[in-house]
């Protein structure tokens, strides 16, 4: 058996503030540090051992993911960071107050925005976008003007495929700490939600999800700490 974690970062100053996040690099609240500590505690009891950590490029994830190895006593470990982890894009919608958009769009129409799997946010022009280069070493076309579940989802499937799926097939337990939507996919592939369950499923900040995987990736088991 191989044990796959995810983790949501803790609370970051958009969550605080209840404003759409996506790619923008923003950093934890003294709630979502105090997350963190918690999501390694709780972790560390557990007595696991992981082989590798994987999380976005987004500093809300990886500094999620550097509290939490601290406190299980994995600092050493490889830590992969991949821009395919990144929180589902979220257009020109980014950096706008969610209740808001309630109010301007109607709930039905943010409710959708928010977790139906094909509906693309309102995309930033190709001027609005950021050409930060952590992006652009892989060309121009790496950076979405804004993104549908389904969008992130397949570009999140080659990590899972070629970095992630290999490890835990090995019998090398995975730990990845990612985002709301990154995990809402993850968690439509492996639980296998239609398109339409995945609207409601809810991704908690800094609470482990614990998946027992047999030999052929099926999972066993789940937990959440
Ligand atoms: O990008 C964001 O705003 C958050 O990380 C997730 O927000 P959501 O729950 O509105 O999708």
């Amino acid at each position: 058996m191989t044990e796959l974690v995810l983790v949501r970062h803790g609370e970051s100053t958009a969550n605080r503030d209840n404003t759409y996040t996506g790619w923008s690099d923003v950093p934890l609240t003294t709630v979502g540090i105090a997350q963190a500590h918690h999501a390694g505690k709780r972790l560390r009891e557990t007595g696991l051992q992981f082989s590798a950590v994987h999380t976005s490029v987004l500093k809300r994830a990886i500094v999620t993911a550097n509290i939490m190895l601290d406190e299980i006593g994995q600092a050493w470990l490889p830590e992969y960071k991949t821009w395919r982890l990144n929180e589902r894009h979220y257009g020109a919608l980014r950096g706008q107050n969610k209740d808001a958009t309630r109010q301007e769009y109607g709930k039905a129409q943010v409710q959708k925005w928010r977790r139906s799997f094909y509906t693309v946010p309102p995309l930033l022009t190709p001027a609005e976008l950021d050409h930060d280069r952590r992006y652009m070493k892989y060309g121009p076309a790496i950076e979405p003007r804004g993104e549908s579940l389904k969008m992130a989802y397949d570009r999140i499937m080659p990590y899972w495929i070629d970095v992630i799926a290999p490890q835990l097939l090995d019998g090398k337990n995975q730990l990845v700490v990612a985002h709301g939507s990154t995990l809402r996919a993850m968690i439509k592939y492996l639980e296998h939600i239609s398109d339409t369950g995945i609207d409601g499923v809810e991704v908690a900040n800094g609470v482990p999800i614990c998946y027992h995987l047999d030999d052929q990736l099926r999972i066993t088991g789940k937990e959440e700490f």
